[in-house]
């Protein structure tokens, strides 16, 4: 390390505890955008606005003051927690994010730190407390996202020009302490934070703070995850330090973009969050662009699982807690297929065996999982295994398949060319000869 630093990355690996294995073996998550952004979806005064729809409040046709008094508007009587977590379970996720707080700043729990939350609305009551139990009960893991940014809070800045400046931000940093640790006691079943909106000068030169509120967190919640988009290390670094270890316990900066090969992970753990429109995290009335169909959806989390992270799917309810029916289409195919496919995505990561052209290969110990979404003309799929591994046997949705021998250690499994419409899975069952070199494929 030739740069000393006291606020980069303490630690050098992956964690190995048992709250990151879980973590790590659920793979797949339900990311949930909620606020009052979902009250104007996208439009206002019959414009519609282009951008992102949780991030209307920046747009010019929209006045500030308007945005600001949505919150006399939220009152979603169609709000169902325990719906919104069976349906969640039903896709097959395994672990969910909420926004509790996104950049405007209005809160989904009644916080006492702030005036601007579901108390001050018609709906009055907590939205977070009955989510995040809906969701255990349902034994779905909840994380709670929650947005540095504030753009409702008077001592928020993006930038510290002025004595007063610094005295604000001082202030507002005791605010976000106190909003997280009275979040962390009201809901102390959550498994972690996922922050966001932390890329402005004023927490990116306050790397000593994002560093010491990470330890007082943790100490506060032992086993608690934290992503890599919370910190800066003391020279403005993000995400990795100055010394380019990752900071936090995954790379959190795989938004609305993966990885494409395990160069670009480093070993380390990650996590990709992804919308199904173009960019849309909060609702918005007319989506715009290419919409992510199921089978593209599916084959963007194997291709996280065969890079060894998770895969976190995006969903905006509308105002009244009702989701739109592009939404529930996918959650129930995308559950279809887990139900039937799953085993190739839980507990499992990457093989160590390259990337095939018929799809992907993700392993669980000795069982190798070939996903394949695109059938060769020849209807065979060529598998190359390590030398000292041997293929004990192939099936195909629990029915025997017969490799062909067509080379040392290389096969040609034979799957015919019918006509497919969904990905499909076909698993090996391996052996490592004694004494195979390394400790893993
Ligand atoms: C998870 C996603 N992160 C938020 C975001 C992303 N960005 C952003 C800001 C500057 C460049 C690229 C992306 N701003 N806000 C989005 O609003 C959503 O919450």
């Amino acid at each position: 390390d030739s740069i000393p630093l006291q606020h980069g990355a303490h630690r050098s690996g992956n964690r190995t505890d048992a709250d990151m294995a879980r973590w790590r073996s659920l793979r797949f998550g339900q990311f949930v955008h909620w606020g009052l952004y979902a009250i104007a979806g996208g439009e206002w005064n019959g414009k519609i606005y282009n951008g992102a729809a949780e991030w209307i409040r920046s747009w010019k046709e929209m006045p500030t003051a308007v945005y600001d008094q949505l919150y006399k508007q939220f009152n979603p009587v169609n709000y169902h927690p325990e719906q919104w977590a069976q349906q969640a379970k039903d896709m097959g996720a395994g672990y969910m994010i909420i926004t509790t707080k996104h950049h405007d700043g209005f809160c989904l729990w009644p916080s006492k730190y702030t005036r601007y939350t579901v108390a001050a609305s018609p709906y009055k009551k907590d939205i977070i407390g009955p989510m995040v139990e809906a969701y255990n009960k349902k034994g779905i893991d909840v994380y709670l996202y929650f947005s540095i940014i504030d753009w409702n809070h008077p001592d928020w800045r993006t930038s510290l020009k002025t004595p007063a400046d610094s005295a604000a931000y001082k202030r507002f940093k005791v605010f976000v302490k106190n909003q997280l640790t009275e979040l962390l006691v009201k809901y102390p079943t959550v498994k972690g934070f996922w922050f966001d909106g932390t890329w402005d000068d004023s927490w990116k030169n306050d790397g000593a703070f994002s560093d010491e509120l990470e330890q007082y967190l943790q100490k506060l919640h032992p086993g608690l995850i934290i992503g890599s988009r919370l910190r800066a290390d003391e020279r403005g670094a993000r995400h990795f330090d100055s010394n380019n270890h990752l900071m936090g316990d995954y790379e959190q900066g795989w938004e609305r973009k993966l990885p494409e090969q395990p160069a670009d992970v480093h070993g380390n753990d990650w996590e990709g969050v992804m919308t199904i429109p173009e960019n849309q995290w909060g609702y918005h009335a007319h989506w715009l662009g290419h919409i992510k169909s199921s089978n593209e959806l599916i084959e963007m989390l194997v291709k996280s699982t065969s890079l060894g992270g998770n895969f976190v799917l995006n969903f905006g309810p509308k105002a009244d807690g009702t989701f739109r029916s592009e939404e529930v289409q996918r959650m129930q195919e995308i559950g279809n297929w887990m139900k039937v496919n799953g085993s190739a995505v839980y507990g499992a990561s990457e093989a160590g065996l390259g990337k095939p052209d018929w799809g992907y290969y993700t392993r669980r110990g000795d069982s190798v999982f070939m996903v394949v979404f695109n059938v060769p003309v020849s209807g065979n799929l060529r598998v190359k295994l390590p030398a000292k591994t041997t293929l004990a046997e192939a099936s195909a949705s629990g029915q025997p398949v017969t490799p062909e021998l067509i080379g040392k250690n290389e096969y040609f499994i034979p799957v015919g060319n019918a006509p497919r419409h969904a990905p499909f899975v076909i698993l090996l069952q391996t052996s490592r000869a004694a004494g195979a070199e390394g400790g893993h494929f």
